[in-house]
């Protein structure tokens, strides 16, 4: 089930706008529409839209996911190799100020950072553990210093096995 979030945090200060310089046509406005059928300025949070994405991946079939199921039949290499091409496509319009493509491309990222979470065996339950597992020890979400002894994170190896 989805969960709903009331009253989006507001721009955080000191953080410079793109929609002044956008030129990239957004009639709806900068940030993605409401949950369908939710009231006004009511959304569905992140981590749950990257859950049903990741339970999506199970049910994708090459008749009905032609496009998904190509991009999961193709391994972890192309995956990375698209995950590096999405990175660099968000870079290049967040260089370039433009918010909507900024959006689309973070969009495209995050689904193939789902994708390579999946063929690796990582749930997104992990990756929010380790966040907050850090969120507790620093009060920010950080990275945590290199040789740190809690560097290894949640993990106890780091390979996929
Ligand atoms: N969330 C996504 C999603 N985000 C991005 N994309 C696709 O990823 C593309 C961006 O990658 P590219 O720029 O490489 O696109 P491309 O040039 O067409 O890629 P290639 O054909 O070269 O692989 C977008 O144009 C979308 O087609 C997604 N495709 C599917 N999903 C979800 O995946 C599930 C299965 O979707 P389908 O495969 O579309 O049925 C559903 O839950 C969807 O919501």
């Amino acid at each position: 089930m989805v969960s709903l979030v009331r009253d989006p945090l507001p721009p955080r200060r000191g953080v410079p706008s793109f929609a002044a310089a956008d030129d990239d046509a957004d009639p709806g406005g900068r940030l993605a529409p409401s949950c369908p059928g939710a009231p006004e300025g009511v959304r569905a949070t992140g981590p749950d839209e990257i859950a049903r994405l990741y339970a999506a991946l199970d049910l994708v079939s090459p008749q009905t996911n032609p496009r998904t199921a190509r991009l999961l039949a193709a391994g972890a290499k192309r995956m990375a190799q698209k995950l590096i091409e999405e990175a660099g496509e968000v870079a290049l319009e967040a260089s370039r100020q433009h918010a909507r493509a900024t959006v689309r491309e973070s969009a495209d990222l995050l689904y193939h950072l789902v994708v390579l979470w999946r063929e690796c065996g990582i749930a997104p339950d992990e990756i929010w553990a380790e966040m907050y597992r850090r969120a507790e020890r620093f009060g920010i979400a950080e990275k945590l210093p290199k040789g740190s002894s809690e560097a290894g994170g949640v993990r106890a190896a780091d390979d996929f096995t």
